[in-house]
């Protein structure tokens, strides 16, 4: 299938803010996450990752921040091998790195503003963050991340008061507070209904055009990543085999992406 040269948003030549070189990647028990993947994204941009289940989009979105480690190739964010990174310069990538998940993931006891500043723990020692020993600007930070995401009434509610709509903007929130170029959103709408998943939707593309956040999420919806994307990357069987604009995301584009293969057998 024909691969178009997505150019960056803006006008001038940009270097790109995530970069895979011939990215593979073989689970321990033989199954293949990713096959020689090659990709650009450039700051600004909205790309939404579609494909089978089993196609490997978790994959290689959990490889951008390395919460997988890739097999061979390599990953570099804003020019810097996260592949290679180790100890202080891998915090340093990752905090540069927000990431939201299909189930929350949030501290179900505990305040909605504590889990929200938990998004500016890789820049305290572990201690502090034992006692919640946040600075004046972190909290006035999350205070304005949550107001961002329409949830100013609800910082001192407990996580699990809130309907899973807003427990996922309170990970949006949480994932701003962190003050990230880029946003991983892993299926984040999975579990939504569909008016709720329009609000989490709208709020990522608000941050994403007001604040320039690059935003690279995974989606099972066609139609959602077609409204909400601005780049189409379609994956099958571990490889991408479609990245343009949404605009060329015709529907035998799409019946390609999710053509026949048994995309959970064809690694193991
Ligand atoms: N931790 C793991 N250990 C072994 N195999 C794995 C692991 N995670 C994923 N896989 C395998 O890697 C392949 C890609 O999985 P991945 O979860 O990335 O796909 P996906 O496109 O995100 O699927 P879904 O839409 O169902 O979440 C699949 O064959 C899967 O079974």
């Amino acid at each position: 299938m024909a691969e178009q040269q997505v150019p960056s948003t803006t006008a001038a030549p940009q270097e790109p803010i995530i970069q895979f070189d011939h990215v593979s990647k073989v689970y321990d028990n033989g199954a293949l996450g990713l096959k020689d993947i090659n990709l650009k994204i450039y700051p600004g941009e909205f790309v939404v990752v579609i494909g089978l289940s089993g196609a490997g989009k978790s994959t290689l979105m959990r490889s951008v921040n390395r919460l997988h480690d890739i097999t061979s190739g390599d990953i570099q964010i804003g020019g810097r091998s996260i592949t290679k990174a180790k100890g202080k310069e891998l915090l340093e990538i990752r905090r540069g790195i927000g990431m939201i998940f299909q189930n929350f993931n949030l501290v179900k006891r505990a305040s909605v503003l504590r889990n929200v500043l938990t998004g500016r723990v890789g820049y305290y020692p572990t201690w502090k963050m034992i006692f919640g020993l946040f600075s004046p600007e972190d909290k006035q930070r999350a205070y304005e991340s949550l107001q961002r995401v329409d949830l100013g009434d609800k910082v001192y509610a407990r996580a699990d008061e809130l309907s899973g709509g807003q427990q996922q903007r309170v990970s949006i929130a949480r994932a701003l507070t962190q003050d990230p170029q880029i946003i991983l959103a892993d299926e984040p709408v999975a579990s939504l209904d569909p008016q709720t998943t329009r609000h989490v939707m709208d709020d990522l593309k608000r941050i994403n055009e007001e604040l320039g956040i690059t935003v690279l999420i995974n989606l099972h919806s066609v139609d959602l990543a077609k409204e909400y994307g601005s780049r189409i990357v379609g994956i099958r069987a571990g490889e991408k085999v479609f990245d343009g604009p949404v605009a060329t995301a015709d529907d035998a584009t799409i019946s390609e992406i999710y053509s026949g293969k048994d995309t959970e057998k064809e690694g193991a």
